[in-house]
């Protein structure tokens, strides 16, 4: 097989660790891999790894030393003219015209939606990698980078607890997660915020106010709040003001983490992740699956439809969500 693969959407923390998986599965299994840089626009473009398709496929040297490295080395890119009818067909020319026979996109639900509608108009095998920090993908237990981001926003809010409590003040701390509460829940768990605001669970200002009091009441010196990025109150900022309105006691500061949570190095748990997802897609291919994800389920790797990926909201642990709760106190 010749399989093209590429990175797609948001960058994520092991991106490059699946794709080093990717080349040598394939290279050991005697297929050829095109890397197509900077997601489907690459695809579009046809620009390939290495300068072309004809001067040179990726090598298992070509993904030396990249499994510790964040970001992506094939470049990621948000590509509009992809959503597009002719879009479409432009890329499929391109994977015919390259003798491409398998593609391996790596990245989030709406890579996995282009892969869907690539499908349509391509004969050729798809299956996904699923790699986002935003772990909103039904059909696996944890994304490619979600364990990183969390590790990095944690690390963040450890530093925030020191000066909250110097100071006796309120942070509210926006993560990402797009519509998702994912990483916010995470991050407040790991982190030991007293509340976690979530787009998946609807709380009023007042009832976040009398919350803060009450544990102002019991002697609290400091208190983290994370907002995911989502949530109805509109953001950190946004409820940061709603607060005031309702009553709070404490002196607050926002901070708002932003790309911080999508860089560095990929953690242990993340490398392996993407070490073994990437080898099982490709033994998916060579199995003759497609229009599927490569997924992990209890730490087994499992194929799951692309569309069932994104068709649903990927829930929240709801006992994560009571935990929180029971240990803001
Ligand atoms: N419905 C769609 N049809 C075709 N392509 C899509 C569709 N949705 C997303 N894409 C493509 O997938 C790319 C990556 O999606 P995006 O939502 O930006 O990131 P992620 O994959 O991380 O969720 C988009 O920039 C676009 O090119
Ligand atoms: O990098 P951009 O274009 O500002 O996008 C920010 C968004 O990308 C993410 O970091 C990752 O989301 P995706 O993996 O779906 O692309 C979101 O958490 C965030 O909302």
């Amino acid at each position: 097989m010749r399989i093209g693969v590429l990175c797609s959407g948001g960058d994520a923390p092991g991106m490059n660790a699946c794709l080093r998986s990717v080349v040598r599965a394939a290279t050991s299994d005697g297929h050829e891999v095109i890397g197509i840089r900077r997601g489907y626009q690459g695809l579009i473009d046809e620009d390939f790894f290495a300068g072309g398709a004809d001067s040179g496929c990726m090598s298992a040297r070509s993904v030396s030393h990249i499994l510790e490295r964040g970001g992506t080395v094939l470049h990621s890119s948000r590509c509009q003219a992809f959503t597009t009818p002719q879009g479409l067909q432009t890329a499929a020319a391109a994977l015919r015209r390259n003798g491409i026979d398998a593609l391996i996109p790596i990245g989030g639900d709406g890579t996995f939606r282009g892969a869907v509608a690539l499908g349509k108009v391509w004969s050729g095998q798809i299956i996904g990698c699923p790699a986002t920090i935003d772990n909103d993908l039904v059909g696996t237990d944890l994304t490619i980078g979600f364990a990183t981001a969390v590790a990095t926003a944690v690390d963040c809010i450890d530093k925030l607890r020191d000066t909250a409590e110097s100071h006796e003040r309120m942070f509210l701390v926006e993560v990402m997660g797009r519509n998702s509460g994912h990483l916010a829940l995470a991050t407040a768990l790991a982190g030991s915020a007293e509340i976690a605001c979530v787009p998946e669970v609807n709380v009023d200002a007042d009832s976040i106010a009398k919350h803060v009091r009450e544990l102002r009441s019991l002697g609290k010196q400091s208190i983290i709040i994370v907002v995911a990025e989502g949530d109805e109150q509109g953001g950190a900022v946004a409820l940061n003001q709603k607060l005031a309105q309702a009553g709070c006691p404490y002196g607050t500061r926002t901070v708002i983490l932003g790309h911080v949570q999508r860089g560095g190095s990929p953690s242990p748990p993340d490398r392996i992740l993407a070490t073994r997802l990437g080898d099982f897609a490709v033994r998916s291919l060579a199995a003759g699956a497609t229009g599927m994800m490569a997924g992990d389920s209890a730490g087994r790797c499992r194929l799951v439809t692309l569309a069932e990926t994104f068709a649903t909201h990927k829930p929240l642990p709801e006992h994560e969500v009571e935990l929180l709760e029971r240990m803001s106190c």
